[in-house]
């Protein structure tokens, strides 16, 4: 049954290497960067934005490296832990991206080892 929307989301995740401030951090703007892209959307488009970090990374906190990276001045934004599953993917940092109006289509994104989560939303340009 398709509902009425008038919101959207769109997922994202991606794999960060080691648990160090520089590579969360870049992992984070890069991500919420591929999701704008590869969605065609402005910032201002975006109501809100929820992040889980996996309890392995524990050395930054996403919400920075965005804010390094010069978006989410006034995005609100809740960083949250992801849930501990035996056997899930370490290293991994997820979004969910709420924009304020419908879209016509949406493009998940996961990336740099996170494809695995998703196969079906890989894409091999990334
Ligand atoms: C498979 C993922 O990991 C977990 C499982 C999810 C799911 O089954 O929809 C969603 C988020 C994560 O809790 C993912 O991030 O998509």
């Amino acid at each position: 049954m398709e509902l009425p929307s008038t919101i959207s989301a769109i997922r994202g995740a991606i794999c960060v290497q080691d648990d160090v401030p520089e590579q969360i951090e870049t992992a984070a703007a890069t991500l919420y960067r591929e999701i704008l892209a590869l969605n065609a959307l402005q910032e201002n488009e975006v109501a809100f934005l929820l992040i889980t970090q996996t309890s392995d990374l524990k050395s930054r906190n996403p919400a920075t490296g965005l804010r390094k990276a010069g978006y989410c001045a006034l995005t609100p934004l809740f960083c949250m832990q992801e849930l501990e599953i035996e056997g899930m993917l370490e290293k991994v940092i997820r979004m969910m991206v709420v924009v304020h109006h419908p879209m016509e289509k949406t493009v998940p994104v996961f990336m740099h080892g996170a494809e695995m989560l998703r196969p079906e939303f890989a894409h091999p340009s990334l």
